[in-house]
């Protein structure tokens, strides 16, 4: 196999997943993007970081961007002799917005553009299945890699995902503390009452109706019963935020696995606790995106 020298550089999106009822399964891609360039040097590697994460990532092989990158060259046919990576990150860390699924995508895809014919030898489903594979659960990154709103699902081990178009404006909330989607998901119990589970069934069904056309069903699509209410203990401040949305009417839901709140609305920002920032995002519908190489 042959390198590319580089460098190339991608542009992966902010993701919210879950949306609601649609645990595991639902994502939606935002407006809001980490950009990372690489290049092939001839040894070691060299990691350079802006913006969020700066202070928090390590700068070596565990880097995750890193490590997806390592795990798409050996797909791909062998690593190359060293690396230069830079990552301007506006994605924040550990919040619900995807930055896991987007070094994750990110990656992959900028691996797959230092080989010569790599969307070849890795094209798509491949290198979708790898991602799902790194991050442990497809919703996220489906959402980071093609744009839009996403149904993501895994049959067996095998990834596969749908992909819709959908224009809704979204307000997130994003508080000032990190809580590991790790965390998060030890909080949910082993099993749940069936009537629950039905009812999480039929408003992931109507939220897709919602987004793709039918927005006034936004506040019954939104509801949930299966993960927000036991996350609640490790992000009291967004629950409370929740509710107090939804009781006016707002259709609002934890952001992925939290601590994030998103609102499917705007002129809302007045809401925010002091020391949360608010984004109005739209949502991103390229999905990510290889830029130069
Ligand atoms: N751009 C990045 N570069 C390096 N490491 C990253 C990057 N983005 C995320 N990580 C790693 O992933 C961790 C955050 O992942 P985690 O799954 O807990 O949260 P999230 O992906 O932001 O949220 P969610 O999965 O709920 O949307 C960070 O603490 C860091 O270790
Ligand atoms: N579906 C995942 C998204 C966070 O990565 C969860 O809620 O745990």
């Amino acid at each position: 196999m042959t390198f590319v020298i580089g460098p190339v550089a991608v542009r992966v999106p902010a993701s919210s997943a879950n949306l609601g009822p649609g645990f595991d399964a639902l994502g939606l891609a935002l407006d809001l993007h980490d950009e990372i360039s690489a290049e092939v040097v001839d040894a070691g590697l060299e990691i350079r970081v802006t913006g969020e994460g700066r202070d928090g990532v390590p700068l070596d092989e565990t880097h995750l961007v890193v490590r997806a990158m390592h795990a798409a060259f050996d797909l791909l046919g062998g690593r190359p002799p060293g690396l230069r990576l830079s990552c301007t990150n506006a994605i924040p860390h550990g919040r619900g917005l995807g930055s896991s699924a987007a070094a994750i995508v990110g990656g992959v895809l900028l691996a797959r553009a230092l080989v010569a014919g790599g969307d070849e030898l890795l094209d798509d489903a491949a290198a979708f299945q790898l991602t799902v594979d790194l991050e442990g659960h497809p919703d996220n990154v489906a959402a980071a890699f093609f744009g839009g709103l996403t149904i993501a699902w895994v049959d067996g081990a095998a990834a596969a995902v749908e992909r819709l178009d959908t224009d809704v404006a979204v307000t997130v909330f994003v508080p000032p503390s990190a809580v590991s989607t790790e965390k998060a998901r030890g909080l949910l119990p082993e099993s749940v009452p069936h009537r629950d589970a039905a009812v999480n069934a039929g408003r992931a069904a109507l939220l897709v109706a919602a987004l793709t056309g039918a927005p006034h069903r936004l506040i019954s699509a939104t509801e949930d019963r299966l993960h927000q209410s036991y996350r609640a203990e490790a992000m009291p401040d967004s629950y409370k935020l929740l509710r107090a949305l939804r009781v006016e009417g707002v259709p609002t839901i934890i952001s992925g696995a939290g601590p994030t709140v998103l609102a499917f609305a705007r002129g809302v920002a007045d809401a925010a606790p002091q020391g949360w920032s608010v984004h109005e995002l739209d949502v991103d519908q390229a999905g990510a995106q290889v830029v130069s190489g």
